[in-house]
């Protein structure tokens, strides 16, 4: 008895070493076809801020993460919707709004440039959308600062939170025409990646075109409610990363912004699998970096190709009521 015991132990014991081998045999494949790339793999930092209406004060929170950001050899850094102000009425949110070749957005794009970082701001107050309104407008700059995207929040979250406040973003911004917009840095960061922001993250169809369109990684940043962010962050996410088959990247607002506004945190990064590689919790200001594996998004592609099953007469479906 003790003798099988001491068996079944031995058996374990070799199982782990070998699972051990293998991920390191795995681990050494994967650097060594970064190294035949000629680079490593590329690395993002995820940000998530407790932004306010100090302008100077989130700006300094910002600063904080781009130095954090550079230090653990990040090349791009996300920032969350509502990351240079977040206002307490759409009035107030309409009065503080800018240009963006405005000097509040220069300011950023400082930092990028003294960080040598490219930043994606995920949610900048735009002034001068139709209607006397903002754009809630996401905008990607190089280590330049120069702007190298920008992406108008399409779906405006226009809710009664069940267990929290009624909130009403039309009030105050514009939609954005419907677009797909695609980033191609591969030649600057080594990968390609689609932009939305916070509610949009409700609607797949946005993420499906991006996935289409060769995204390995989707950008979210967002400033999601309590009750709707522990009730559906973190499957909303992961649904997004499965059904696109790209990593989910979701840079978030946490903790009070003023008397009557709270967001719920875990700044996410997900992989192509589904799986979650990093969750900020609810501090902030704070980040988590994570390694891009564009091998998995590729193998996982291959074996399991659901943008060639997708079939157009179902898609079809969607466009009719009934
Ligand atoms: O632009 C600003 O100032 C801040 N913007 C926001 O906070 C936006 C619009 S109110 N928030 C969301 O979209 C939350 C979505 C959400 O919580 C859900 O989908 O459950």
């Amino acid at each position: 008895m003790r003798g099988a015991v001491r068996r079944l132990t031995r058996v374990a014991a070799l199982h782990r070493a070998l699972t051990r081998s293998t991920a390191l045999q795995h681990a050494a494949r994967r650097a060594s076809m970064a190294a035949a790339a000629g680079k490593a793999l590329p690395r993002v930092a995820v940000g998530q801020l407790n932004s306010t209406g100090d302008h100077a004060a989130n700006l300094a929170q910002a600063e904080k993460l781009c130095a954090a950001a550079a230090a653990a050899g990040a090349n791009l850094l996300c920032l969350p919707e509502a990351f240079s102000f977040i206002g307490a009425s759409p009035q107030e949110t309409i009065s503080q709004a800018e240009a963006l070749d405005g000097p509040r957005l220069e300011q950023y794009r400082t930092l990028a440039r003294r960080h040598g970082l490219w930043l994606s701001l995920g949610g900048f107050h735009e002034a001068g959308a139709p209607g006397n309104r903002v754009h809630n407008t996401h905008v990607v700059v190089d280590a330049a600062g120069a702007t190298v995207a920008e992406y108008r929040k399409i779906h405006l979250f226009d809710v009664d939170v069940p267990g929290g406040a009624t909130l009403l973003e039309s009030k105050s911004t514009t939609p954005g025409k419907a677009e797909a917009v695609v980033v191609d840095a591969r030649d600057q960061l080594g990968f390609t990646f689609g932009l939305t922001t916070c509610y949009d993250v409700r609607f797949p169809e946005l993420y499906v075109a991006l996935a289409r369109r060769g995204c390995d990684a989707i950008l979210v940043p967002s400033a999601f409610t309590v009750p709707t962010g522990e009730a559906h962050w973190h499957l909303l996410l992961r649904a997004r990363a499965v059904e696109s088959q790209s990593y989910i990247l979701a840079a978030a607002q946490s903790g009070a912004h003023n008397e009557k506004r709270r967001s719920y945190g875990h700044a996410l990064a997900v992989d192509p699998w589904g799986v979650v590689v990093a969750d900020a919790g609810d501090a902030a200001p704070s980040l988590v970096t994570v390694d891009l594996d564009l091998e998995k998004v590729r193998s996982i592609r291959e074996k399991m190709p659901i943008q060639a099953h997708r079939r157009r007469d179902v898609v079809e479906l969607l466009l009719d009521d009934g």
